[in-house]
């Protein structure tokens, strides 16, 4: 038997455990049985399962789940460097900070939290950070799985005093796929794009949709706020909506690449696609008081149910 929605209650929805390194875990759950976990380490949502328990986010076998090392796998927030194209780390370090849970969050629209499971987040910097981004914020995150089983991340980084300061910034959403090769995305078609492979040179999309034969690693340019990617054979697709977030990564290291990295297991690039919701062309910056937003919302819906709802999917 279900839960009625009506006499669920979300708060209770919300627990809190401890992996093996200690580190708090949140798990939230809907009434129909669908579920996301998200790690104090990175804020990162590590798992999210549809209402027949199956994963959505990939998650590499050899992923590495202690801190400072930054997990491989899930979604990883790259705030407030994307890539290695600046002073810090590659991606910034808040996918390797330990975040605190919020209790008292500055309030949000209602529909970002009614009928919803959802938690928190907060990250400050620390000294340490101060010394290598010595700019003053508060990063809140709050992560929400609705009744609807989507996933919905929603960011708000505030410059809390002192000189403006810029970021570039990613979700880094690692989707699970059957395989690579089965995978088209619809809506970047005509988009311009930085190449990360031939040094961020622009090129313009020509396809009708993006397919997979080989290393991909590009950043698409003021792409439309939903885009759909399609996986033929596990016939599911993912749509991707977003606000504040012009830029989408698309991400696949295929079969060399992925040898080389220590995280990744054999032949595992199969199984996963990255589609990052960003901002990197033009970074954000904030004045002193000023406040920026990036939401993301995915939906893991049956490819049939797409096809015949073009509508629905938003393209
Ligand atoms: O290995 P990571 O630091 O997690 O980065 C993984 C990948 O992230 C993004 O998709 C970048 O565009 C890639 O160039 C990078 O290889």
């Amino acid at each position: 038997m279900g839960h009625s929605a009506a006499i669920w209650d979300y708060k209770a929805a919300m627990e809190i455990s401890k992996d093996w390194n200690g580190i708090d875990h949140v798990l939230l759950r809907n009434p129909q049985g669908a579920s996301a976990r998200i790690s104090l380490h990175g804020g990162q949502v590590i798992s999210w399962k549809n209402d027949q328990g199956e994963e959505l986010l990939f998650t590499s076998s050899k992923a590495i789940f202690k801190p400072p090392k930054a997990m491989r796998g899930g979604v990883p927030i790259c705030f407030p460097q994307f890539g290695n194209a600046g002073s810090l780390e590659q991606h910034g370090f808040a996918r390797n900070k330990l975040w605190a849970v919020d209790d008292d969050p500055p309030p949000l629209p209602p529909n970002d939290s009614v009928g919803k499971s959802l938690v928190d987040l907060l990250l400050k910097p620390s000294e340490e950070d101060l010394k290598f981004w010595p700019h003053s914020f508060e990063y809140r995150l709050r992560v929400s799985l609705a009744a609807s089983g989507n996933l919905i991340l929603i960011s708000r980084v505030r410059n809390i005093n002192g000189k403006p300061f810029s970021f570039s910034f990613a979700y880094h959403t690692y989707l699970s796929v059957s395989d690579i090769s089965e995978v088209r995305i619809e809506g970047l078609e005509t988009l311009d794009y930085l190449d990360n492979l031939h040094q961020r040179e622009r090129f313009t999309e020509q396809g009708d949709a993006l397919t997979f034969e080989t290393e991909v690693d590009r950043i698409y340019l003021n792409s439309p706020n939903a885009i759909a990617v399609l996986d033929h054979e596990r016939k599911r697709t993912y749509v991707i909506r977003k606000e504040g977030l012009p830029d989408i990564v698309v991400w696949n290291p295929w079969e060399k690449k992925s040898k080389s990295m220590v995280d990744f297991g054999d032949e595992e690039y199969k199984q996963m696609v990255c589609v990052d919701g960003a901002v990197i062309e033009k970074p954000i910056t904030l004045k002193p008081g000023e406040e920026w937003t990036g939401r993301l919302e995915i939906s893991a819906v049956p490819s049939s149910f797409c096809s015949e709802n073009l509508e629905n999917t938003g393209l």
